[in-house]
């Protein structure tokens, strides 16, 4: 939706300009001050601004540059009661679009709206996205590269979603290349290994002497991207705690280091990732409802492998001349039936996956004309087998988490556990049921090795 701004201190041009907006089917904001004016378009993306030259709290002229460097890069047309050729000279060459004399007739101001318009509409579509490093040109890539391209255009949040390996980080720094904030940080948070006690110290900084070992001031991630993009990873990782704090440093961009006496103020742009369901989430009380309301104003939604297929043989060939290249391999080629393979696999890791698999099979087939199966680690040939039986619909989806993990200390307990029992059930199987021999192997003392045995329902030999 088209969205115009007009900023004019006379109440009658504020109501003839929204009538032409709204007439047309689009949205109009009117404020009456400068300083309101940029408030807003500092907020919020815009198509078109309307701007006044003789504010009551400055003139628009000379603040042209701040709504034409906006990221949103809204077409600005000057609006004045008192034209004259220097002025329209000026506003022309300092990027407005137009230079309308509020003494024009309706008709002229009309078309000059429409042009503008027009103008704009162009001006999104050609744009060409810079693809960073994305591989495939199946209509779903394209139609996920496209609305990458036009999220960067805006300054909006944005919330990228889909499995594991699909590549939310590779959109998230090509919508970064893609915006006006190109060349400024990009500042990644891996909010799952953000540690709890630690967070607000690594997103906001500390100083000197906020804690025992705080030898330094350390600025934080927030500050780090000022002028550039925040991508937090995983923000469905985010502990609850961290999440209220976030929500009001998204408010207004402003935080304050531990230890700091003065707020601070960040110019970022947030990006977000999440393969887990995060409206799920809110239900179970995990997120924030109020935060993802405001993370996710575009979302972003990246297709599983299995969905673009017409892209395995463009990635396939990526990845290949990757690896060879990186391993300094002469440049080998995949037989028709491995090819076929590939095609019929589910592809639970998605792209990673397939670019993993790429390099196991370089590194046992390297000395090999051709690629074929028989280079397949022979727990992926298992596996392919396995989903090729069984059929696609067959096999579970491996969708974003729905319910949640769970406490860590469970999960840890129960993965020592499991590990603990394969161990022994391997070193009595390796050792045939011999104790002493068991013993030697495992460095346990005798007792220890007895309760251990117990514990897994495991016997040996006397
Ligand atoms: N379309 C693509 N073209 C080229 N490489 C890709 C593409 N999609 C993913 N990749 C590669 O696959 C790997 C995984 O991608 P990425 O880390 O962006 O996925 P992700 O969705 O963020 O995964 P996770 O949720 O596990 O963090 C990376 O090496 C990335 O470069």
């Amino acid at each position: 939706m088209i969205r115009v701004l007009i900023i004019d201190d006379e109440q009658a041009i504020c109501m003839i300009l929204t009538e032409m907006v709204r007439s047309a089917g689009y949205e109009a904001y009117a404020v009456n001050t400068l300083a309101k004016g940029l408030e807003l378009a500092r907020r919020e993306d815009f198509d078109l601004v309307y701007l006044d030259v003789a504010l009551p709290d400055g003139n628009g002229l000379s603040a042209l540059a701040h709504f034409v460097n906006l990221d949103s890069n809204p077409e600005v047309v000057i609006i004045t009661g008192a034209s004259d050729p220097k002025g329209a000279d000026l506003a022309i060459r300092s990027g407005a679009w137009d230079y309308i004399d509020k003494g024009q007739s309706p008709l002229d101001i009309r078309l000059s709206f429409r042009q503008a318009l027009e103008y704009r509409n162009t001006k999104m579509n050609l744009l060409p996205a810079k693809r960073d490093r994305i591989v495939g040109s199946s209509p779903k890539l394209t139609q996920c590269i496209q609305h990458m391209a036009k999220a960067a255009r805006s300054s909006a949040n944005v919330l990228i979603y889909g499995e594991t390996g699909v590549g939310k980080d590779l959109f998230a720094h090509a919508l970064h290349e893609n915006s006006a904030r190109a060349g400024k940080p990009f500042v990644v948070v891996d909010c799952a290994a953000l540690q709890d006690s630690l967070a607000v110290s690594e997103l906001y900084g500390h100083r000197k002497g906020s804690f025992s070992g705080a030898t330094e001031t350390v600025p934080g991630l927030v500050l780090q991207a000022h002028g550039g993009t925040l991508f937090l990873d995983e923000i469905g990782e985010l502990d609850l705690k961290t999440q209220k704090k976030f929500l009001r440093v998204l408010e207004n961009r402003t935080f304050r280091a531990l230890g700091g006496a003065h707020e601070q103020h960040s110019d970022f742009r947030l990006v977000c990732a999440s393969n887990r369901d995060l409206v799920a989430m809110v239900a179970d009380n995990l997120f924030r409802e109020d935060l993802l309301f405001r993370v996710r104003a575009i979302t972003l939604e990246l297709p599983p492998l299995r969905e673009h297929l017409q892209d395995l043989p463009e990635l396939v060939e990526y990845f290949l001349v990757r690896t060879c290249r990186a391993n300094r391999l002469p440049l080998t080629s995949l037989s028709a039936d491995l090819m076929q393979m590939l095609g019929e696999h589910f592809w639970p890791g998605n792209v990673r996956e397939l670019s993993q698999v790429i390099e196991a099979l370089v590194a046992a087939g390297h000395t090999a004309d051709e690629l074929t199966p028989r280079h397949l680690p022979i727990d992926l040939r298992a596996l392919f087998a396995r989903s090729k039986a069984a059929g696609y619909e067959n096999i579970p989806v491996p969708p974003f988490r729905l319910s949640p993990p769970g406490p860590w200390k469970a999960f840890h307990d129960k993965a020592i556990i499991t590990a603990e029992k394969t161990y022994f059930r391997d070193l009595m199987r390796f050792c045939a049921g011999d104790f002493q021999q068991a013993k030697a192997i495992s460095g346990l003392s005798q007792a220890r090795l007895y309760s251990l045995l117990k514990k897994h329902g495991l016997r040996a030999k006397e």
